[in-house]
């Protein structure tokens, strides 16, 4: 069959994502508004360990739904621990989530409140012999979310913006080696977590979310460079890479933990 191209338009976008891929309609779908007041703080959670090699960092894509830094994973030079997760996790790639305009963008919010971009560190569990098979598992995959909130320019993103000149239309990549991801997170690793899914298609039940508390800064000017990426092929009409963010699911009775009183 026809592998069902989704995307994040009036025809193709998150509404319509249940007709190709039911679990949209999931018990632990994601992303979620956190809602800080009703976290419940949990003492038993342990620090988050994030080991990060920069010699890991292999190259950078336009995947047509966003961008991804790729990671080589195939030892445990770039990991994640402790926190809510049971093992090691090897990180695998980091991608952002935004909106066209500054009020928008991010896939969690707090409290109804919605940020301008959103980091996610994309890690998988060792327990399994690949990042596919993890996927597929319930407790296969984490993913440590971060939000970008408009403020000073944000030096520590700017190799990663630099890179986007190289990937502007979909199926573009070039190498990006020599990268430290712990440099775009926040001072502190207070977290939120619970349980849920790949926020795109297939939407796979396999993500336990770590989403940082804190915020790193972007510059509207840093923000205009995400917007200069394309959704589109070369030789297709353009279409600028924004909004590609999926809104808030039902919590169907889930619990968020607090790492942090
Ligand atoms: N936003 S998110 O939930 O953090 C997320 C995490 C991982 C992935 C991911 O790495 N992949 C692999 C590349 C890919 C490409 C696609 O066109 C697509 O529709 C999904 C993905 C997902 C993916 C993960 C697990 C199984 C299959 C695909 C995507 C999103
Ligand atoms: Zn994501």
């Amino acid at each position: 069959i026809m592998s069902h191209a989704w995307g994040y338009g009036s025809n193709d976008g998150p509404e319509k994502w249940a007709e190709s891929f039911p679990i949209a309609n999931g018990p632990r779908q994601s992303p979620i508004d956190i809602v800080p007041t009703q976290a419940q703080n949990d003492p038993s959670l342990k620090q988050l360990k994030l080991k990060y090699d920069p010699a890991t960092a292999k190259g950078i894509l336009n995947n047509g739904h966003s961008f991804q830094v790729d990671f080589t994973d195939d030892d445990n030079s770039s990991t994640l621990a402790g926190g809510p997760v049971t093992g090691i996790y090897r990180l695998r790639q980091f991608h952002f989530h935004w909106g066209s305009s500054d009020d928008k963008g991010s896939e969690h919010t707090i409290a109804g409140t919605k940020f301008p971009c959103e980091l996610h560190l994309v890690h998988w569990n060792t327990k399994y012999p690949s990042f596919g098979e993890a996927a597929s598992k319930p407790d296969g995959l984490a993913v440590v979310g971060v939000f970008l909130k408009i403020g000073s320019a944000n030096p520590r993103l700017q190799k990663v913006l630099d890179a986007l000149d190289d990937i502007r239309s979909k199926g573009r990549q070039t190498t990006f080696t020599n990268f430290d991801p712990k440099t775009l997170l926040p001072a502190s690793l207070d977290f939120w977590t619970y349980e849920g899914s790949l926020t795109t298609p297939p939407l796979l039940e396999s993500v336990t979310w770590i989403v940082l508390k804190d915020t790193i800064s972007v510059s509207p000017a840093q923000m205009a460079k995400f917007r200069s990426l394309l959704f589109t092929s070369e030789g297709e009409a353009p279409s600028c890479m924004a909004d590609n963010f999926r809104p808030p699911q039902p919590l169907k009775g889930r619990k968020v933990r607090a790492s942090f009183k």
